[in-house]
């Protein structure tokens, strides 16, 4: 009998999906540099975050998408029940993150996708292409939960002001810029010897360039907006982040957000959902536990 038991835990499916979620978290919150947003230079265009504060709501998040990942096996199929067990989970997740942070909202709109996704993901294991799980997601996030509290929350203020577009359409669409944009530029830059840490930064900036992101919108109205969606193309057209031109457009980028008060908060949390379903595609499939 050893006092110690060196035997590695084997995890359960839903335990790897957390993981693969606070991964994803606290990869895109170390990404640097990133325009405007938190990372490990700094604090950006926020007053009230800082990395340590991302890691810690990150970490904290880990129960809630594991508990959102088992109750989508336990359910087993897409329906009304299972999308309003992951509301109420959701919502206490929003919770947890908000006593975490004393009162920051760090992570509300990845919780929302990252929770679809993760549960996406546990339902049909042995399909975890990108389009399958998108597309699972999207049915999810389609569904009214009647539970849903409707707070007139900064996304829906910007809904009312410009028409615009948010989180809830971008899930219910199917992540259009995750598998339209985030993806295949991330694929492209890898493909082109990039590095990583610069391929994930195009991958940031190709969804920044068409993102209606309502954080930028909240704080910064529509030439925000608009300031970041050129922005981000013109560091892409110059070469991208690992090209000299490229670099200097985003700091250049990074100083003209920050200006504006111009988080664009919503594209990171789009890219943490990018870098969770690359993980899932790329090993060997959810069930070998090849992560
Ligand atoms: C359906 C919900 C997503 C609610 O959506 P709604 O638009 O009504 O709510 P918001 O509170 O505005 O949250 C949406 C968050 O989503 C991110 N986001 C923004 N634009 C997009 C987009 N186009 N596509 C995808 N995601 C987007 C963004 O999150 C990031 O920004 C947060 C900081 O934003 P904000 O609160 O505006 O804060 P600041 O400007 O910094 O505040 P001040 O300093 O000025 O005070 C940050 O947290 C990032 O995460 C938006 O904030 C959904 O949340 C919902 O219904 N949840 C209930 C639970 C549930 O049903 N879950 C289902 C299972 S998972
Ligand atoms: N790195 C980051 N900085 C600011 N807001 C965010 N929301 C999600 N990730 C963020």
């Amino acid at each position: 009998m050893h006092a110690f038991n060196l035997q590695p835990k084997t995890l359960t499916l839903a335990e790897r999906l957390a993981d693969l979620a606070v991964d994803a978290l606290i990869d895109e919150a170390d990404l640097s540099p990133k325009p405007a947003l938190v990372d490990r230079r700094g604090n950006g265009a926020h007053t009230d975050l800082h990395l340590g504060l991302m890691h810690a709501s990150a970490l904290s998040l880990w129960p809630a998408f594991k508990e959102m990942a088992q109750a989508a096996i336990e359910f087993g199929e897409v329906g009304l029940q299972l999308r309003e067990v992951l509301g109420r989970i959701g919502r206490e997740g929003e919770q947890t993150m908000l006593v975490t942070t004393n009162g920051v909202n760090t992570h509300r709109g990845a919780i929302w996708a990252l929770g679809l996704l993760v549960a996406a993901a546990a339902l049909e294991p042995e399909s975890s292409g990108a389009s399958s799980v998108t597309l699972r997601a999207a049915r999810l996030a389609l569904l009214d939960d009647r539970y849903a509290p409707h707070p007139l929350s900064h996304g829906a203020q910007v809904a009312q002001r410009y028409g615009a577009r948010g989180a809830r359409e971008e899930a219910q669409l199917g992540f259009p810029s995750v598998l339209q944009r985030a993806l295949p530029q991330l694929k492209r830059s890898r493909a082109a010897g990039h590095g990583e840490q610069n391929a994930r930064l195009d991958a940031l900036l190709a969804i920044m360039t068409q993102l209606s992101d309502t954080c930028v919108l909240y704080r910064a109205g529509e030439h925000g907006l608009h300031t970041m969606q050129l922005g981000a193309q013109s560091v892409l057209d110059a070469g991208g982040s690992a090209s000299l031109a490229g670099r200097r457009r985003l700091h250049e980028l990074d100083q003209q957000l920050i200006a504006l008060n111009a988080s664009p908060g919503g594209a990171a949390d789009l890219l943490a959902a990018c870098l969770f379903i690359d993980r899932i595609e790329s090993a060997d499939g959810i069930n070998q536990g090849a992560f």
